[in-house]
C-alpha cells in the first residue's frame, strides 16, 4: 500500500531491514500504523549479482557471502520506488531499522572521505563501490566455514560455556568475531587495508550518516565479541578475534537503541528531498528489531523467514539470566538489563520452500492441501529436514526419516525417503520445525517465568494460514499476526521513533513509557482445537529422532 501525491501529514518514520533475500522500506506514523510499505527483492530485481536467495555460496567449503555493492544498489532502488510512488520524504522525522544478524561490512581507508563527499547528482552506488570497501563480498550468517576458528575461540576462552556465560553464546561460526578471525587468517591484506568493519545494521545508518557508524548493543550480541552483561567489547576476545587492531576497527563501545547518531547527511536531502532535521537512530538485528516492534510480556514471536527463529522478551531481574550453549541471549536494543533470548534456525523458509517445489510443484496453495489432507502426528511418521547445515542441532545436514516405535522404550526405526508418500513431506517438516522449537522453549525461559500464553508469528511464512493453524496445534497457544509481516522493519521505524521521542523529551522516557498505552498492532488468526495431546506426546519421539541424525551426522 502507498500513498500518491499524499503523504499524512504529522511525523512519519522510516524503517528499513536488510535481510537476507531483500530490503523492506516501511513508513510508520506517529501510533506505528503502517503508511506504506515497498521492498526490493535481491534475485529478482538486481539479477545481475547472481545471488541465489540473496547470498552467494563458496568457492570455500561452507563459505556464504552477499555482494556489498547489491546492498548498496538495493537502498538506491528502494529511494526510487518510494519516490516513484509519490511519497513525500521531508515528513520523515528519524530512520533507524534493522539488518541480517552476524553479516559483516569491511570498509577501506577511503571509505569516510568518500561516505562524506557523495554527489547528488550521482547514485551511492557508483560513488562507493567498490572503492569504499576492502571486501566486496561480506560474509552473511548463512555461512559455516569458520568451525575452526570456532573452536579456537572456546578453547582460548575457556570452553563453550565460558564464552556463552561472557557473551550470551558459546561460539558459532556465523557469529562475526569468529568471521573476522578466518579473514584475518586468510587474507591479510585485505584486513589490513580495512579502516572498520560493520555489521549490516551499522553498515545502513552509516551510509545514511555519510559517516561509519557504531555498532549496536544488541546485534553485537551476535558477534562473540561483547560482554552480554556490561555490552562492552570484550579485549580478550578482541585481541583473539583480531588482534590489537580490532578495537580501532569496531570504533566506539557499542551505542545503545533510542540514542541518536546524528542527523540525515547532505547527499539524501538534495537527492531524496528528506528533511535536513531528520535523525538517524542505530539499526539493530532483524531478530530484536521484532522484539520492539512486538514484544508484550507472555509473548513467544516466531520468525518465520529465511531463518525459523524463537524470540522471548527477559525483562531485568536482579539476577542475570542463565545462558546455555544451546540457544542465545541478546542484550536488549532498548530496555537497559533487559535481554532477549532467541533460538536460530539457518533450515527455515527455504527448506519449507525446497520440499515445497519437490513434492508438489511451486505452489502454496498446493502445499496448503497437502497439510490439511494429512492427519496431526503424521501417521507416526518423523521427518527431519536439513539442506544446509543446521545451527540446532549443530552441524547436521541432509534428510532423515523415521517411524516412531509404538512402546516408548523401543528407538524410531529410520525410513528411506522413497517409502514416504509425496503428499506427507508439507506436513513432515513443519511439524519436525515446530517439535524442535516446543522441545527447546522450557529450557530458554527464566526460571518462575509466567506461562506463555500468545504465539506472534511474522516474516515471509507467517501469512499462510495453513501454517498459522498448525503453529497454534503444536504449540497449543492461539497465534496472533501484526498488520505486516513485516515486523524488523516496523520494529526499525519504532526505533526511530524512540529516538525523537527522547529527544522530545530532552533525552528523558523509556521505551516502556512510550509505547505504554498503545494500541496492539496484532490480531488473533488461528487457536488450538483438541486438547493439544498429539504434538505433547510427540516431544519425546522428536528428540529421540533428533539424536539420531545427530549420532548419523557425527559418525
Ligand atoms: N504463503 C507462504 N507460505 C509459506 N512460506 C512463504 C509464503 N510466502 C512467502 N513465504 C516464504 O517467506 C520467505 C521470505 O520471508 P522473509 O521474511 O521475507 O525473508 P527474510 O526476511 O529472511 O529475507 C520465502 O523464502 C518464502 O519461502
Ligand atoms: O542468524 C540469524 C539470527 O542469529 C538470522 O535470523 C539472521 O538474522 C537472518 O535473518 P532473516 O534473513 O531470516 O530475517
Amino acid at each position: 500500500m502507498s500513498f500518491g501525491d499524499v503523504t499524512p501529514a504529522g511525523p512519519l518514520f522510516l524503517g528499513l531491514d536488510l535481510s537476507t533475500q531483500s530490503l523492506k522500506g516501511i513508513l510508520i506514523a506517529e501510533d506505528s500504523s503502517v503508511v506504506t510499505e515497498h521492498s526490493v527483492q535481491f534475485d529478482k530485481d538486481l539479477p545481475r549479482f547472481g545471488t541465489t536467495n540473496g547470498a552467494i555460496s563458496g568457492p570455500a567449503e561452507g563459505e556464504v557471502t552477499s555482494p556489498v555493492e547489491m546492498w548498496l544498489e538495493a537502498i538506491d532502488l528502494l529511494m526510487e520506488r518510494m519516490k516513484a510512488a509519490g511519497i513525500d520524504l521531508s515528513g520523515v522525522c528519524a530512520i533507524s531499522g534493522s539488518g541480517q544478524q552476524h553479516g559483516s561490512v569491511f570498509w577501506s581507508k577511503d571509505a569516510e572521505s568518500l561516505l562524506s563527499s557523495m554527489d547528488p547528482s550521482q547514485s551511492m552506488t557508483s560513488q562507493l563501490s567498490p572503492k569504499a570497501f576492502s571486501i566486496q563480498r561480506s560474509p552473511i550468517w548463512q555461512d559455516s566455514s569458520t568451525t575452526k576458528e570456532c573452536r579456537e575461540l572456546e578453547e582460548a576462552i575457556g570452553g563453550p560455556q565460558a564464552l556463552a556465560d561472557l557473551t550470551g553464546s558459546r561460539a558459532y561460526e556465523r557469529f562475526t568475531g569468529n568471521q573476522i578471525l578466518r579473514i584475518r587468517r586468510l587474507f591479510p591484506e585485505a584486513y589490513a587495508a580495512t579502516s572498520r568493519i560493520s555489521l549490516v545494521s551499522s553498515f545502513i545508518p552509516s551510509v545514511f550518516l555519510g559517516a561509519i557508524a557504531p555498532i549496536e548493543v544488541s546485534d553485537a550480541s551476535g558477534m562473540n565479541l561483547m560482554d552480554v552483561l556490561t555490552c562492552k567489547w570484550d579485549d580478550k576476545l578482541l585481541e583473539i578475534c583480531g588482534g590489537p587492531e580490532l578495537r580501532v576497527k569496531l570504533g566506539p563501545e557499542p551505542a545503545p537503541g533510542g540514542s541518536i547518531l546524528g542527523k540525515i547527511g547532505g547527499w539524501w536531502v538534495k537527492r531524496w528531498g528528506f528533511n535536513p532535521e531528520c535523525i538517524i537512530a542505530p539499526f539493530t538485528g532483524d531478530n530484536p528489531a521484532t522484539v520492539v516492534a512486538l514484544s508484550t510480556p507472555g509473548d513467544a514471536i516466531l520468525s518465520l523467514g529465511t531463518s525459523t527463529t524463537l524470540l522471548l522478551s527477559i525483562p531485568p531481574s536482579d539476577t542475570p539470566p542463565a545462558r546455555f550453549t544451546t540457544s542465545h541471549l541478546l542484550s536488549h536494543p532498548t530496555t537497559p538489563g533487559a535481554q532477549i533470548a532467541m533460538l536460530c534456525y539457518k533450515n527455515g523458509a527455504l527448506a519449507r520452500e525446497q520440499v515445497r517445489d519437490q513434492y508438489v510443484g511451486k505452489d502454496w496453495g498446493k502445499y496448503n492441501e497437502c497439510v490439511e489432507s494429512t492427519q496431526p502426528g503424521s501417521g507416526g511418521i518423523m521427518g527431519l529436514y536439513f539442506p544446509l547445515p543446521e545451527i540446532i542441532p549443530p552441524g547436521v545436514q541432509g534428510d532423515f526419516f523415521f517411524r516412531l516405535p509404538t512402546s516408548p522404550s523401543s528407538p524410531p526405526s529410520p525410513l528411506s525417503p522413497s517409502s514416504i508418500p509425496k503428499e506427507l513431506h508439507p506436513r513432515l517438516i513443519l511439524e519436525s520445525q515446530f517439535l524442535s522449537i516446543k522441545s527447546r522453549i522450557s529450557a530458554i525461559l527464566p526460571p518462575h517465568s509466567p506461562p506463555l500464553h500468545r504465539l506472534v508469528l511474522t516474516g515471509g511464512g507467517s501469512a499462510n494460514q495453513t501454517i498459522r493453524q498448525l503453529a497454534a496445534e503444536v504449540f497449543g497457544m492461539n497465534v496472533y499476526v501484526p498488520e505486516s509481516k513485516e515486523a524488523a522493519a516496523i520494529g526499525g521505524g519504532v526505533l526511530g521513533r524512540f529516538a525523537w521521542w527522547r529527544r522530545e523529551r530532552q533525552g528523558e522516557g523509556t521505551f516502556e513509557e512510550m509505547v505504554a498505552g498503545m494500541v496492539e498492532g496484532v490480531r488473533k488468526v488461528a487457536e488450538p482445537k483438541g486438547d493439544g495431546s498429539v504434538y505433547e506426546g510427540l516431544v519425546e519421539g522428536y528428540r529421540k529422532c533428533e539424536e539420531m541424525v545427530v549420532r548419523a551426522c557425527d559418525a
